[in-house]
């Protein structure tokens, strides 16, 4: 595992100034930047307040100091933290002497996680699940993030693995005793009923993949209609920020755009989009392109017509959830609708709020967050199925060649977690952290 030879430092804490600034120290040198900086020794994993200096003795702060020897810190290093007041002299004062110590430079985006990971502290799934908390904004998220940052799916994958690794034994067994009695000829029929059982388990947790996207970036809500329906009126409405340009002409949104809701406590994307309709005009046409393509990648429409006009002949996508809007004006829609509001009197806008919390919750599992969110796991789940089912249907080959099939499905669960064969991931999964993290 990893042996670093440099001492890295960071601001772990948010922008100065605020009210504090943790600075945070790992690596081989932090004993020595306690004996050179800190007044006085701390003892480990307290805080103590202490005076911090130069190595010339003049006072730079006074503030708590936290010691972690390894390997029971963060980083699996020996870590120590200074939590000063959140001053920007004060910061810089002190990464100056910092720097100016032998073997310290300053950490780059995610190197403490990067040696968590290198030291076997952190797992690839609960380094991810930390990058989500740390950029969580809405309860699902967080609740989400935090399954994996403690590790529960790293559990769930580490009994698939080990199911794995059952099976391959047996078999194995099976190929060195042929004969022995008291090795029961059924065992390679248990394996593959077992294999069985863990592919349909894989493809089920699998089939969650949608939730984990939804929960994780967002539930893709698509605003679409005639021209003058009322889209731009009601994102505004649902968002209460005038984000788009309302005005009576038909064709004034032409970009797509898009704004954030939180709808209970799931992060909700969304667009508004160009009115569709038939034109020669080249910018509209183009918007119009663009808000087809829009509906065409949304997890739903909501599809908004005029009451007070001409009922709209287009149809809406089947799945779209209609709305009926200006109940505020004499209506000549008989049309059924799901909900009907008026954005000039806030008329049903709580109800279609919850039509689109209902919505989402149909395609979100109510129970566990134990779910993929990341397409890298999608690809390794799709590829230890495909492993296990050549496993099972083969039974025409050789046993070996089949305990060959387990080995490399069992490696394509280690991916994930990050037991085997990453080094070409890491850069990418690294660099969703920032700078301290
Ligand atoms: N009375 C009433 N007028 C509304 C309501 N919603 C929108 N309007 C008016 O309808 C007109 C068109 O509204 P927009 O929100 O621009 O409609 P749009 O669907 O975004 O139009 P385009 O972007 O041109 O496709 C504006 O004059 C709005 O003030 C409503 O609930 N009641
Ligand atoms: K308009
Ligand atoms: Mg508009």
């Amino acid at each position: 595992m990893g042996e670093f030879t440099e001492t890295i430092y960071a601001l772990s804490s948010g922008a100065v100034p605020a009210g504090l600034a943790v600075i945070r120290v790992s690596g081989p040198k932090v004993a020595d930047v306690m004996r050179v900086m800190v007044s006085s020794a701390v003892p480990p994993r307290s805080t103590s307040l202490r005076t911090i200096r130069t190595r010339n003795g003049a006072v730079l702060d006074n503030g708590l100091v936290l010691f972690f020897p390894g390997p029971h810190s963060f980083t699996g290093e020996d870590v120590v933290e200074f939590h000063l007041h959140g001053g920007r002299a004060v910061v810089s004062a002190v990464y100056q002497e910092l720097s100016s110590l032998d073997g310290l430079r300053q950490a780059m985006a995610g190197e403490f996680s990067r040696r968590a990971f290198e030291n076997g502290k952190l797992d690839l799934l609960e380094i991810e699940g930390l990058a989500d908390l740390i950029s969580a904004e809405t309860e699902m998220q967080r609740r989400l993030a935090l399954e994996y940052s403690s590790g529960g799916l790293s559990t769930l994958y580490e009994s698939w693995s080990q199911r794995l690794t059952r099976g391959r034994a047996l078999i194995e067994a099976e190929l060195d005793f042929p004969d022995e009695d008291d090795v029961p000829g059924s065992v390679s029929d248990q394996v593959w009923s077992d294999m069985t059982a863990l592919v349909s388990e894989i493809r089920q947790h699998l089939g969650m993949a949608k939730a984990g996207e939804i929960i994780r970036d967002g539930f893709k809500v698509v605003i679409a209609g005639l021209p003058n329906a009322g889209k731009s009126s009601l994102m505004n409405a649902l968002v209460r920020r005038d984000i788009a340009i309302v005005t009576d002409i038909a064709g004034t949104t032409r970009d797509v755009l898009s704004t954030d809701l939180d709808i209970d406590g799931f992060l909700v994307k969304l667009y508004d989009t160009a009115g569709l309709r038939e034109t020669e005009e080249v910018v509209e046409r183009e918007g119009i392109r663009r808000a087809r393509s829009a509906m065409e990648a949304a997890d739903l429409v909501v599809y908004v017509e005029d009451m007070s006009a001409p009922t709209d002949e287009r149809s809406a996508p089947s799945s779209a959830l209609r709305v009926g809007t200006k109940s505020d004006l004499p209506a000549i829609s008989s049309r059924e609708y799901d909900v009907r509001i008026s954005v000039e009197t806030s008329a049903g806008l709580d109800q279609l709020r919850q039509a689109i919390g209902n919505r989402l919750r149909e395609m979100v599992p109510a129970h566990s967050l134990a779910i993929p969110t990341r397409a890298r796991h999608n690809d390794s789940l799709a590829e230890c199925i495909l492993a296990i089912e050549r496993a099972i249907v083969n039974d025409h080959v050789d046993l070996d060649l089949r305990a060959e099939d387990l080995r490399m499905a069992g490696t394509a669960l280690g991916r994930i977690t990050g037991r085997v064969d990453v080094e070409n991931l890491l850069d990418v999964i690294f660099g969703e952290f920032c700078i301290g993290k």
